[in-house]
């Protein structure tokens, strides 16, 4: 059976970036990934400007010691239209454009006025004023014509204020990737039911759906399929146009572990099945050629156990969509961290076990948790605790791997 490592390296191996690209408004970009170059067409600041409120002096002045005549007020939105001589100075607003002639800007803390008839007059209490001293220059930050968003970057609320500031209503985004979500089984109803004996509500659908979305794909839900050789081929291949495919269930052994024979039926090329991991072993992956320009449709098999499914999603699906979208394959962030119980580990596979991670404490805590059916018990779960093969106790304090979950604020 191969190693998770190899099985992720399989699968960005068939994961490609995707190119289809739509104009959207600024507004509705958040988690977008820009498919464009932006450029900015100001400078920014637009001009000399002082980052205080305060008063613009001349470099004759800057020794602090002589009282000088206040010759005008620039408040916010206005334009000084006298410029600064030995003797002069400009009360001005922070962000507002300096006068010429104008060697720094002192805070109006630092300063006193006087009134002399209708002159009025500025004593200054701080002394060796630096030149340029609380002034931003024209363009400090940014020139016109600076890229300053590359192709690729993952568009925050801080980008997208960078794209307001150089003006741009709308950018080229890349279309999310089209994931379909396919649950197979018999036994599962939709969860809007009481399920019968026998049978189980359809939990899968809604926490892949949710998941796809956390990592900015777009999900698409199809009815359950029964386990039934025909209908399963069928709507595999009405999927096949999408840029990944989820199935749940039927990868293990059992007699309706249909899924492997349909995807060979349906064209899809096998790549692995099984892998040394738990949960979720009975992972199988596989491509479809879609025969254009575009990257193939990967299709995961995931186990029906919902965590399971949850396990091999944030293993192996998060780092292909990462790579679908020009981002770098990372997967879940990682840490080091010490374990607050001692944790029994059985079995021979390495396994990846929800747990409570305090990132003021730096310490995990593996949940009580009944096993890969048990989605319960991960309410409380903000990681994944790593542990390697093998029967071990891992006592308290010991420094284990954990693989925190996304947040969705
Ligand atoms: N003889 C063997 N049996 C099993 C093996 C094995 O290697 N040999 N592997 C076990 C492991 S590990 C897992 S995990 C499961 C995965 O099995 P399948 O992927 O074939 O999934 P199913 O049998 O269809 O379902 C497993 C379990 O999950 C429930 N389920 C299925 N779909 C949904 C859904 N949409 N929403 C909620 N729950 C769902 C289903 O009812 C079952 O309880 O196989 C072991 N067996
Ligand atoms: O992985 Mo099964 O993956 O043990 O529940």
């Amino acid at each position: 059976m191969i190693s998770v490592e190899q099985a992720l390296e399989l699968v960005l191996q068939h994961a490609g970036k995707l190119q289809r690209c739509r104009q959207v408004n600024i507004e509705a970009a958040l988690g977008c990934i820009l498919a464009e170059d932006v450029v900015s067409d100001v400078d920014s600041p637009p001009h000399d400007k002082s980052i205080v409120d305060g008063y613009a002096i001349h470099e004759g002045d800057l020794s602090g010691e002589n009282q000088l005549q206040i010759i005008e007020h620039i408040v916010a939105g206005l334009v000084p239209s006298r410029s600064l001589e030995k003797g002069l100075a400009t009360q001005i607003m922070t962000g507002a454009p300096i006068p010429t002639g104008t060697a720094a800007v002192v805070m109006v803390e630092k300063t006193s006025t006087q009134n002399k008839g209708d002159l009025e007059f500025l004593s200054l209490t701080e002394r060796s004023i630096r030149p340029g001293q609380n002034i931003v220059r024209r363009g400090q930050s940014m020139k016109l014509g600076d890229v300053v968003l590359r192709q690729g970057t993952l568009l925050r609320a801080i980008e997208i204020g960078l794209l307001a500031e150089v003006g741009r209503e709308s950018v080229w985004t890349l279309i999310d990737p089209a994931v379909a979500i396919l649950p197979t089984g018999d036994e599962i109803v939709p969860h809007t039911e009481k399920p019968p004996p026998g049978k189980i509500r359809n939990s899968n659908s809604s926490l892949l759906a949710n998941l796809v979305m956390q990592a900015g794909g777009q999900p698409a839900e199809s009815d359950i399929v029964p386990d039934h050789a025909e209908t399963l081929l069928q709507a595999i291949e009405e999927n096949l146009d999408c840029d990944a495919i989820l199935l749940s269930g039927g990868v293990s052994a059992g007699v309706h572990d249909l899924v492997p024979a349909a995807l060979a039926k349906a064209g899809v090329k096998q790549v692995f099945h099984h892998v040394n991991l738990k949960p979720g072993k009975p992972l199988w992956f596989g491509f479809f050629d879609r025969g254009d320009d575009r990257p193939p449709c990967l299709v995961f098999g995931l186990p029906g156990n919902p965590v399971s499914g949850l396990v091999c999603f944030e293993l192996f699906v998060r780092p292909a969509l990462q790579k679908m979208r020009w981002m770098k394959p990372r997967g879940l962030p990682i840490q080091r961290a010490t374990l607050t119980v001692e944790h029994k580990h059985r079995g021979d596979r390495p396994s990846y076990w929800p747990a409570e991670y305090d990132s003021d404490s730096g310490q995990i805590l593996p949940l009580s948790w009944q096993g890969s059916g048990d989605l319960r018990s991960l309410t409380g779960a903000n990681a994944l605790a790593y542990f390697p093969g093998g029967d071990r106790v891992w006592p308290v304090d010991e420094e284990v791997t954990v693989y925190l979950l996304p947040a969705s604020s």
